[in-house]
């Protein structure tokens, strides 16, 4: 299957903080990253806070263009296509944000956000086609009658009702990649599972592909079960593979330490997992990351060829790894 979306050896690199000897140093949030997303595919991508994932979703959705690299949507490289190409590729990839309230304009009813993008990319003509086109919307999103949501504006919404509605608005433009960039994480406990079931409903029954974005394992587990994963760590991608080969048999130290640090609610179970015993629990510095393997600092297996050498994101039993031990480092299974 030909790919939608294609990333090439993409890097990107910010402006620091000033520090107090008036330096700035670079914050380099992405390096070298390569993924693939076929159609209706869903890849989850997971990492500590401040690993690049938000970034990394920025870039795909257009909204940074990359200090390095290519991509390309349908085939097409984007840094040349023409206006019309631009204007396809973006109503093509959209973004769902974590905080739903500051992604709706408060002062506008959800009819208004709704109907404001369809009515521009010409999706229907004339108010009266745009209403019933934003009916439609709040109902495949769940918010029936629609009729009730209408007029409301964004504060007399709950968390789940608006993220529905950001759902609602991204769909509207007949998108092929929805960017979820941790799309539960401020919606109540109780409505996350729905917001997930709505997500997968809108993969299975519109085929549209998800890059959902977490650093809950437990989430990416349950949206991208029969999709793939890309652990991202200081900016690039560790390991890569189909999600339940990952998370029943991960093979990079990081990710089995992300592993051990999920609760498991089976006292028995819990009591049989090796904790992977980590060197230390603080993130580098991305202002001044370590050289070699990113995570040699941290990890319990790192020898001297990990401070000075790069591991290559190397094939290894059918899932891509970033670690020079990978053939040595002990299987760690849930179920071992
Ligand atoms: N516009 C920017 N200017 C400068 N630095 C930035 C900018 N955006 C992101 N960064 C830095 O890039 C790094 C990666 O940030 P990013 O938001 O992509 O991480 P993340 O994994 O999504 O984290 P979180 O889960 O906390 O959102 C961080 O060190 C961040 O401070």
């Amino acid at each position: 299957m030909t790919s939608l979306l294609k990333l090439e050896h993409i890097s990107m690199c910010f402006d620091g903080k000033k520090s107090l000897l008036g330096e700035r140093k670079e914050v380099q949030a992405l390096s070298d990253v390569n993924l693939e997303i076929k159609p209706g595919e869903i890849v989850a991508l997971v990492g500590e806070s401040g690993c690049g994932k938000t970034t990394l979703g920025k870039v795909i959705t257009g909204l940074h263009r990359p200090s390095k690299g290519r991509m390309y949507f349908e085939g097409k490289d984007i840094s040349g296509m023409n206006a019309s190409e631009l204007k396809r590729y973006r109503s093509s990839v959209q973004l769902v944000q974590q905080d739903s309230y500051a992604a709706l304009n408060p002062a506008r009813t959800i009819y208004h956000s709704l109907s404001a993008p369809i009515l521009h990319h010409n999706k229907v003509k004339g108010s009266k086609a745009a209403k019933a086109k934003v009916r439609e919307l709040l109902e495949t999103v769940g918010l029936a009658p629609a009729d009730l949501y209408l007029d409301k504006y964004p504060h007399q919404l709950s968390g789940g009702q608006r993220q529905r509605v950001l759902l609602a608005r991204a769909i509207s433009l007949e998108p092929k990649i929805i960017v979820a960039d941790e799309p539960v994480s401020m919606v109540d406990v109780s409505m996350r599972l729905s917001i997930l079931n709505l997500m997968a409903e809108l993969n299975r029954n519109m085929g549209i592909a998800f890059v959902y974005i977490t650093h809950d394992l437990a989430t990416a587990k349950y949206i991208a079960q029969s999709g793939k994963m890309a652990v991202v760590y200081l900016g690039r991608i560790v390991e890569f593979g189909k999600v339940k080969e990952l998370l029943s048999e991960p093979k990079h130290p990081y990710l089995q330490a992300l592993l051990t640090a999920v609760p498991v609610p089976d006292p028995v179970v819990a009591k049989r997992l090796k904790v992977l015993p980590l060197r230390s629990f603080e993130m580098p510095n991305v202002e001044d990351p370590p050289h070699g393997c990113g995570f040699h600092p941290r990890c319990p297996y790192a020898n001297v060829r990990c401070e000075t050498h790069l591991p290559a994101l190397d094939d290894y039993a059918g899932v891509s790894v970033a670690c020079h031990h990978v053939k040595d480092v002990p299987v760690w299974s849930l179920n071992s």
